[in-house]
């Protein structure tokens, strides 16, 4: 288990550029199994899950090849069915959340797949169900052994039609948008979740000769083509890691310019953090966060206390909520905290206090910050990661802190933040992989 060790209390300064985009990424890697044409894709994060997918992807049989060190050409011409029988490929699957959009490609394509219950974050429920909703609709037969093991077939091959989904998953789309664009005739897809990452897969399957309407929207029509050909397909910016430097510069007192930000895809994220009076200025494609001394939380128009939640796109994304939990600590003022979607993501609240926060943990789903406004500065402690968010939120919080701080389980920090330590080094910081 590796440990950071942050010695704290150390403003940034300088430009950094985001990594391409961790959830994107497992979507579009998960896409090349709709063809046996060539797919290169660039700007692919180098982080544990997108290297454990491609290595999964590799282990079935695509080919493989790194061409720079952020982009790979992938041809899955001899995918080998069999490999989905080992015991090794059960261990992969388990391993991350992303391996779960394998299901739509494996069965449109080949007619069957299977797969144990995929790993990711212990943040809450994580039901599957909206994924085999939609697969089903379309002709799949799926088979639970016990309740973590999913055989699904497709013996007559699948059929569009109509579906309103339960939930506007995000994976749960991206499966079934696979799964259609193989698939004979005409699906229409309601309540389907349309974040940019959604957007960018639904783009490069239009480029590889799909045909999708309603992209960005929640209504997708997809009419079934016999074959999709090879493209290329560049990742965007990954929004949650924009959204940590902005955390982290205001918590730090740090300027920081974030580099190319395709700012138009950002959404409501700018504004969440406007909105605890953070100052952002955006310059071209990059942002620039000025050193501030003091940001103070806005209230309603009535004047009663914000709260900022999570919502499916363009509502904000559940993702960044642990960071703005974090930068509201030494803000002025008040927030209430709701995270709607996972009931387990708020437990590290805990630590925070620990540090001198000044937070009330009102139950799983929502918690009151009372802003320090820089009063006091929080206390370097030792603690542990509890997942990939929390993690970068516990960082920056060890940052702003003043003394040494020690945190452990940074492998889930690794899960989706590139290099982070050395990176943030280069700006001024302490941070030492121990
Ligand atoms: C690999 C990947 O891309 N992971 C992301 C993806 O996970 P993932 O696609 O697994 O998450 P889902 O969108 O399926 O659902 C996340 C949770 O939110 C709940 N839910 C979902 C939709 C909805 O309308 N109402 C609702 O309550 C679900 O029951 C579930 O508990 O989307 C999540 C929600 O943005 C993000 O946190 C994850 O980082
Ligand atoms: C929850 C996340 O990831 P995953 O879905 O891969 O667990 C995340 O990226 O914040």
């Amino acid at each position: 288990m590796a440990s950071f060790e942050v010695i704290g209390g150390h403003p940034l300064k300088g430009e950094i550029v985001p990594q391409g985009a961790k959830n994107e990424a497992l979507q579009i890697l998960c896409a090349v199994l709709l063809t046996s044409e060539p797919v290169t894709i660039s700007n692919i994060p180098d982080i544990r899950d997108v290297n454990k997918l491609i290595e999964l992807l590799r282990d079935m049989g695509v080919k493989v090849g790194k061409l720079a060190s952020d982009t790979y050409r992938f041809q899955a011409d001899a995918v080998n069915l069999d490999y989905l029988d080992s015991e090794q490929f059960i261990a992969q699957g388990r391993a991350l959340r992303g391996s779960v959009m394998i299901l739509g490609p494996m069965l449109t394509r080949f007619g069957k797949c299977q797969l144990p219950k995929p790993g990711g974050d212990k943040i809450g429920r994580r039901p599957m169900d909206t994924h085999f909703l939609g697969l089903e609709k379309l002709g799949g037969k799926l088979t639970l052994e016990g309740t973590d093991f999913y055989r699904i077939k497709a013996e007559n091959g699948l059929h569009g039609t109509y579906m309103l989904l339960d939930e506007a998953s995000v994976t749960g789309t991206a499966n079934i948008v696979m799964a259609a664009v193989l698939a004979e005739g005409t699906t229409t897809i309601y309540n389907a979740a349309c974040e940019p990452y959604l957007q960018q897969l639904c783009k490069m399957l239009v480029r590889m000769g799909a045909k999708i309407n309603g992209i960005g929207s929640n209504l997708l029509t997809i009419e079934g083509v016999e074959s999709l050909g090879g493209t290329e397909h560049r990742m965007l910016p990954d929004m949650i890691e924009i959204g940590s430097f902005i955390g982290l510069a205001a918590m730090t007192g740090s300027e920081i310019t974030i580099k190319d930000c395709q700012v138009p895809e950002l959404g409501i994220i700018p504004d969440t953090f406007r909105k605890l009076g953070i100052q952002l200025e955006v310059r071209g494609d990059d942002i620039f966060v000025p050193a501030q001394d003091h940001y103070e939380i806005a209230t309603y128009l009535d004047g009663s206390i914000l709260t900022v939640s999570d919502h499916t796109w363009p509502g904000l994304t559940p993702d960044l909520l642990s960071i703005v939990l974090v930068v509201a600590i030494q803000a002025k003022g008040t927030v209430l905290i709701h995270q709607k979607m996972f009931e387990s993501r708020l437990f590290f609240v805990d630590k925070l206090i620990d540090m001198g926060a000044q937070i009330t943990l009102c139950d799983p789903h929502r918690a009151i910050v009372i802003g320090l406004d820089k009063r006091n500065a929080l206390r370097g402690i030792s603690m542990t990661s509890p997942d990939i968010r929390a993690g970068v939120a516990l960082l920056i919080s060890a940052l702003s802190a003043e003394g040494r701080s020690v945190i452990d389980n940074v492998e889930q920090i690794d899960r989706g933040y590139q290099f982070i330590d050395k990176r943030l080094n280069v700006l001024g910081a302490q941070i030492r992989r121990l």
